[in-house]
């Protein structure tokens, strides 16, 4: 067994994992029609439009301060567009559930709260019994193979296992869609690697689809079925680069030809987005 922090091991998550079949049809879960946003007198996006296939991960890069933020939060409802419509299988935001995972998971967490109870935090807001609460949060931990101690405070708890309990808690929820901005930058690097096979494990397990911001090249080609490259603002879809590497991926996935022509491609999309400024 190789050691990690604080009784988290690789060992678990190495187990070959089966990818649960996506669902037949590809047509998008996630549709953006002539979404616009301004900062002041910064046009960040100018009738953008987009489609998200469902039950995919994709991972959004681009050049600094392009609007990867911008659109998963206005996706997410948590800044309005100035103009235009994102639709959930035809469906408001209000009308689904969804998850959010914060890059600061030391303020998303409730200090006060135990990993379980935080976990359960949602399920407590939508009124669900107590009993039931703790059953459907332990059944997901359980079902998701994670060994980890669920009456510890946040305190007690290293960086990425209180980054995996915000992620379990945007979970438990049973979410239709998962959005993460950039949710491992805060975490040291053997860490960081740990969580991406985590987070890896828990979209074969759910087929929830998810929507990443990663500023690590390598990580969202690793993690991603496409990878989003946005141009400057007023973004633009510069490509939308399919992955082809089947899952489980590892370590060897980086080194595989097919693995490093799709980075390079993305790395070349980047640079000429970057250039065009
Ligand atoms: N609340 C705000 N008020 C004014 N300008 C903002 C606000 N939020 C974002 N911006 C600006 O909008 C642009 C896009 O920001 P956003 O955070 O979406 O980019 P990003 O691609 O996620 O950035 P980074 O690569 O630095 O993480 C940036 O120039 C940013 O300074």
């Amino acid at each position: 067994m190789t050691p990690l922090q604080d009784g988290l091991s690789f060992e678990h998550v190495s187990q070959r994992v089966e990818r649960l079949p996506l669902a037949a049809d590809r047509r998008p879960h996630v549709t953006i029609r002539g979404l616009s946003k301004r900062f002041d007198n910064t046009v960040i996006y100018d009738k953008f439009d987009l489609d998200i296939p469902r039950g995919e991960l994709i991972s959004i890069f681009g050049p600094n301060g392009c609007g990867k933020s911008t659109l998963i939060n206005i996706i997410a409802g948590l800044i309005p567009a100035d103009a235009g419509q994102v639709l959930f299988d035809g469906m408001l935001l209000k009308e689904i559930k969804f998850g959010y995972v914060f890059q600061n998971y030391r303020e998303a967490l409730f200090p006060w709260l135990t990993a379980l109870d935080n976990i359960c935090y949602p399920l407590k807001m939508m009124k669900v019994p107590n009993d039931e609460r703790r059953a459907r949060t332990e059944k997901l931990v359980a079902r998701l193979g994670i060994k980890l101690n669920l009456g510890l405070f946040p305190y007690q708890m290293s960086g990425g296992q209180q980054q995996l309990v915000s992620i379990m808690r945007a979970l438990v929820v049973e979410p239709e869609i998962l959005f993460l901005d950039e949710p491992f930058s805060a975490l040291d690097y053997e860490m960081t690697l740990f969580m991406r096979e985590q987070l890896q494990r828990l979209f074969m397990e759910s087929g929830t689809t998810m929507v990443l911001v990663s500023h690590d090249l390598e990580e969202a080609v690793y993690l991603a079925d496409r990878v989003l490259l946005l141009s400057r603002y007023p973004a633009r879809v510069a490509d939308f680069t399919p992955v082809a590497a089947p899952r489980p991926r590892g370590l060897s996935t980086l080194s595989e030809p097919e693995f490093v022509r799709t980075k390079a491609h993305c790395l070349n999309v980047f640079q000429r987005e970057v250039r065009r400024s």
